[in-house]
């Protein structure tokens, strides 16, 4: 009896006790899970910004990028916002009239006010990068290329963001920021994975770009770099002439040239471009450019007559090409030293968008040659007919453009049948255009740093993830333990009965 009322008396605090706890532990639980939820939620994120402005030879692009403020050195963290196209040509045809190159940016760098919160402008840096355009016009006239370098200096300065220089970048840095960009974009530094190589087809200039260890021949064609720390030692050169337009102005001048001293005409049969092509053209037009030694620089036209002819264009486009005159183990072209090709490439700028307009970006080597010269056969009008939106000059272009594409992978570069595969043709990595302008941001800006920098071992989530399991299995633990124990004390009580 004694021992019931004992139990009795006990009971009546025992219930009280297990619902506080139990209470307290449904508490704790949803407190946890609040915790690690609301730790967890995306915070609104602030962005800080940065502006590239590619003064290339065929035109102006600005490029608007962002990153999240807190999280500046993380790689990959940089992405593209906006890209704008100014309107017009490259800054360097503004040689004769320099005052306009800078006003020539206004609408532009307007957009990129619009694109940028107030708030930021004043911190945001501006660099202007200029390539192979402005190169070719300082070869020519000094003076001119500091004019036209001046009047963008000044427009700049004049925008609500702070600038940080304008400057012709040369064609080594060019190739090396292409090739940050791509790797960049593709995580591969952060990953310590292969890198891929990058090559870049301009107007006036064509870049190729890779990872490769063999540097004792030409030291001069080689950039070192530690990045996330790893170290990197790059092939890189760029040939200055060799961009798409300049490469066609010295194919016309070779042709202009027999043309000339055979029957004195001023007719060009051009087997680059379609059947039923014909333009008169100014000589000028083709000669004022330094890629061409000397040449008729006078008010006279020629009538440019088209005759598609593939593969002729081919044979034609190959003798851009100097293969002799190799002094190192092995050569690209023109004699300059380029180790075995190594890796992937990314192929972006005009490979790109030439390649994609011809429906070749996924063709075999074989192929694509093939699919030219029946393209170059198709009749102008049919061609024009077909492609109302798309610009003359490009249009009329295409035919030699891919050709000369075709003929600098394979005869320059040395892309064989096999390694044609390795080749990527692409405009964007992710949401960012691929090209110089990022790698040269993120340099200008020691956004990837030398060393990986060092961070705990288990991601934020995830930590606070483990740590609600085993708070719930802790007190889980507590739970069947008092259980047990309870158990086990009202039982003892009846075996002493
Ligand atoms: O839609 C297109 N189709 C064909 N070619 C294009 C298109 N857009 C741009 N391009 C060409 O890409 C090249 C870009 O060269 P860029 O102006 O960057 O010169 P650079 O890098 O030698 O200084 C030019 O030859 C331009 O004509
Ligand atoms: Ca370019």
């Amino acid at each position: 009896m004694a021992g019931q009322r004992e139990m009795r008396e006990k009971n009546t605090w025992h219930r009280p006790l297990i619902i506080c706890i139990a209470v307290f532990f449904v508490m704790a639980i949803v407190g946890l899970l609040i915790t690690g939820v609301v730790q967890n939620k995306a915070i609104k994120q602030k962005y800080k910004y940065g502006i590239v402005l590619d003064a290339g030879s065929s035109h102006t692009s600005v490029y608007v990028y962002q990153w999240p403020a807190e999280k500046e050195n993380n790689t990959g963290m940089v992405t593209q916002k906006h890209v704008c196209n100014v309107k017009g040509k490259g800054i360097s045809s503004y040689a004769k009239n320099a005052e306009k190159a800078g006003p020539s940016l206004k609408e532009c760098m307007q957009e990129a006010e619009r694109s940028i919160p107030t708030q930021r402008h004043q911190e945001t840096p501006v660099y202007l990068g200029a390539t192979a355009g402005m190169r070719l016009l300082r070869k020519e006239d000094d003076s001119a290329s500091d004019r036209v370098l001046d009047s963008v200096v000044r427009f700049l300065q004049g925008t609500p963001f702070t600038f940080q220089g304008a400057r012709i970048i040369t064609g080594q840095e060019e190739g090396a920021y292409g090739w940050i960009t791509v790797n960049y974009l593709s995580d591969n530094f952060r990953k310590a994975q292969r890198t891929m190589g990058a090559l870049d087809l301009g107007g006036a200039s064509t870049q190729i770009t890779f990872e490769s260890g063999d540097h004792s021949q030409s030291p001069d064609d080689f950039i070192h770099f530690r990045l996330y720390g790893k170290e990197y030692s790059v092939y890189t050169h760029s040939f200055l002439c060799y961009g798409k337009d300049q490469a066609l102005r010295v194919l016309l001048d070779q042709q202009l040239r027999a043309n000339l001293t055979g029957t004195g005409s001023l007719i060009l049969q051009d087997p680059c471009f379609h059947p039923g092509y014909k333009k008169v053209k100014l000589l000028a037009d083709v000669y004022n450019t330094p890629c061409i030694r000397t040449g008729p620089s006078s008010n006279v036209n020629f009538t440019h007559v088209g005759t598609g002819n593939g593969k002729l264009c081919q044979e034609k486009v190959r003798r851009i090409f100097n293969s002799s005159g190799c002094s190192s183990r092995s050569c690209s072209f023109n004699g300059v030293f380029q180790p075995p090709l190594h890796g992937q490439f990314e192929a972006f700028s005009a490979f790109f968008f030439v390649m994609k307009f011809l429906n070749l970006t996924s063709e075999s080597l074989e192929d694509s040659k093939k699919k030219l010269v029946s393209y170059c056969s198709t009749p102008w009008d049919e061609l024009q007919k077909n492609n109302h939106n798309v610009k003359e000059k490009y249009l009329q272009e295409y035919c030699f453009s891919g050709t000369y594409i075709v003929t600098l992978l394979e005869e320059g570069y040395s892309f064989t049948s096999g390694s044609w595969k390795d080749i990527r043709f692409i405009k964007k990595i992710g949401d960012s255009d691929v090209g110089w302008t990022l790698g040269y941001m993120l340099n200008l800006t020691n956004m990837i740093p030398a060393e990986a920098p060092d961070s705990p071992p288990l991601p934020h989530g995830g930590y606070v993830t483990l740590m609600v399991l085993l708070a719930l299995l802790v007190c889980s633990l507590v739970v069947c333990g008092c259980c047990v124990f309870r158990r086990s004390s009202s039982a003892a009580p009846k075996q002493i009965v």
